[in-house]
């Protein structure tokens, strides 16, 4: 019996196409699937179940398109960069106007915006989609972030909120506005997740290290955070993970890793473009900074030898850390969303900010209890748009920053190495300074270029006396 057309498509059946693939086919939409290596495309159908007869497999891109309704609207789930602009080669001349590619992987925005304008021209419309949630989110409910035009929306909506994750019913999924939008939310989304798995690994390495606690014992601390503010998927699974025993060994499984992290991109391209703008995100560069000195283990164990290894004991108590975490994250959480106002401004974007905390509440990796404050905060009346000026949060950090500082203090002067936990208290320091110390700033370059400064009070540029 012949099929009808199917509603959408997915190119790309890895770890998170074939799961949102499976998940749309669930929800009852009809699905066209098809690959890059197309020979193991029958098994995954008929691995589906019960959901088979809503999966439309294909062997070749053109029919692949010619199974599809039109309007057509089809989601590669394939490595950014050159893979997606030779598939977009590919595809384009099958296609007709009106139709919609989405690109749900995790690309550079600049590359969104090129391919959004370059198929514009040809009365194309082009997605790109931030997914959130790993596998699992992929094929139970992903957080997913919308970057294109109204039509393309119009096209997707009813498919992404049936299978968004939802949070008290709200799908956490939305346009968020045209071009790179979305990707530029994605990236700053996984950017605080850097700076946050780098704050949780800060805290484990000064209770292993510094209060000498197993793993396992940390582990339990983690769970049991995960009861309070401090609730959020990060938080779960590393009190999860943490409580692994290695089968081969005996030992805790994350003593037998390698301590040396690798990293895709994402959260660099937050810090870049957040520096193009004239921003900087600390928290998040130095998580990323942490990740690539991780790479350098043989300079590191060079160093250990030549410099000492040394890290001193500590006197901090759970409690003391637990502040200091709930501090860290108010203040990542607001670093991430100056740089999104900062892009919103920038690329005409006009993000709704209190949207977008929504939208991460559930599904994706860094959910967690206090998104949905910072929801509430943005659609209250908020200090210069900053989180951290918001009343609610200007109470919660007059309360956690003492714990902070203490935390920050014992570990620098022990030795602990805490670039993300140290980064958030500088910029609070720095941020809560009416009058600060760029006044020298100002005197330095004029001494040496003649650029000029500005005065107290008064309109207009002026130079110092040391050109008189
Ligand atoms: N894994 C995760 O947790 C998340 C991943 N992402 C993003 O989703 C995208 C897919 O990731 P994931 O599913 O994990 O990756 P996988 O490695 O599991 O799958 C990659 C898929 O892309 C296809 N592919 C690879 N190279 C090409 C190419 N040159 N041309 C066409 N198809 C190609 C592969 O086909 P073949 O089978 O033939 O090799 C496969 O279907 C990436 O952009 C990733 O950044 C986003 C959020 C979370
Ligand atoms: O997007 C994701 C989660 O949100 C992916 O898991 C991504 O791979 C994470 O980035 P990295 O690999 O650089 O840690």
């Amino acid at each position: 019996m012949a099929r009808g057309k199917a509603q959408i498509g997915v190119y790309g059946l890895g770890t998170m196409g074939s799961a949102l693939a499976l998940n749309m086919a669930e929800k009852g939409f009809a699905v066209a699937v098809t690959n890059r290596e197309t020979d193991w495309i029958g098994d995954f159908v008929d691995e589906a179940g019960p959901l088979a007869a809503q999966l439309h497999p294909h062997e070749s891109l053109q029919d692949f398109v010619a199974g599809l309704k039109t309007p057509r609207v089809m989601l590669f789930m394939i490595p950014s960069g050159e893979p997606m602009d030779a598939m977009i080669e590919e595809v384009a001349p099958l296609l007709d106007e009106g139709d919609t590619i989405i690109d749900g992987g995790n690309a550079d925005f600049h590359d969104t915006r090129r391919r959004a304008q370059a198929l514009a021209e040809k009365g194309l419309h082009f997605v790109g989609m931030g997914v959130s949630g790993g596998e699992q989110g992929a094929r139970h409910g992903p957080s997913m972030m919308v970057g294109g035009s109204a039509h393309s929306w119009e096209q997707l909506r009813d498919v992404l909120r049936a299978i968004a994750a939802r949070y008290e019913d709200d799908p956490c999924v939305d346009h968020l506005g045209p071009d790179g939008a979305g990707h530029f939310v994605k990236t700053v989304h996984n950017g605080i997740e850097y700076a946050d798995m780098q704050v949780i690994a800060e805290i484990y390495g000064l209770l292993h290290y510094g209060c000498v606690w197993s793993p396992a014992q940390i582990g339990a601390l983690f769970s049991s955070w995960n009861e309070g503010p401090l609730k959020s998927y990060l938080v779960e699974i590393t009190g999860e993970l943490l409580a692994y025993t290695d089968p081969a060994t005996g030992h805790p499984v994350v003593d037998v890793i390698l301590d040396a992290a690798g990293q895709k991109g994402t959260g660099r391209w937050t810090v870049v473009g957040a520096v193009r703008m004239g921003q900087a995100a600390t928290m998040i560069e130095a998580a990323v900074g942490a990740r690539a000195w991780s790479s350098e283990k043989d300079t590191r164990i060079k160093a250990q030898d030549l410099l000492g290894g040394e890290r001193g004991l500590l006197s901090l108590d759970e409690d003391i850390l637990k502040e200091a975490f709930m501090a860290a994250r108010v203040l990542c959480y607001a670093q991430g969303f100056r740089v999104l106002e900062a892009a919103s401004q920038e690329y005409e974007w006009q993000l709704d900010h209190a949207r977008i905390a929504e939208v991460w509440r559930a599904g994706c990796i860094i959910r967690s209890v206090l998104l949905d404050d910072i929801a509430a905060a943005f659609r209250e009346d908020l200090p210069h748009g900053q989180l951290f000026l918001s009343p609610r949060f200007a109470e919660i950090l007059k309360r956690t920053v003492p714990a902070l500082r203490k935390v920050v203090a014992e570990a620098v002067v022990g030795g602990h190495a805490i670039p993300a936990l140290s980064a958030a208290l500088q910029w609070y320091d720095s941020m809560r300074q009416g009058y600060g110390t760029a006044n020298i700033i100002q005197a330095q370059r004029d001494f040496f270029g003649y650029h000029g400064f500005a005065r107290l009070g008064q309109e207009g540029k002026f130079h110092g006396p040391w050109w008189d």
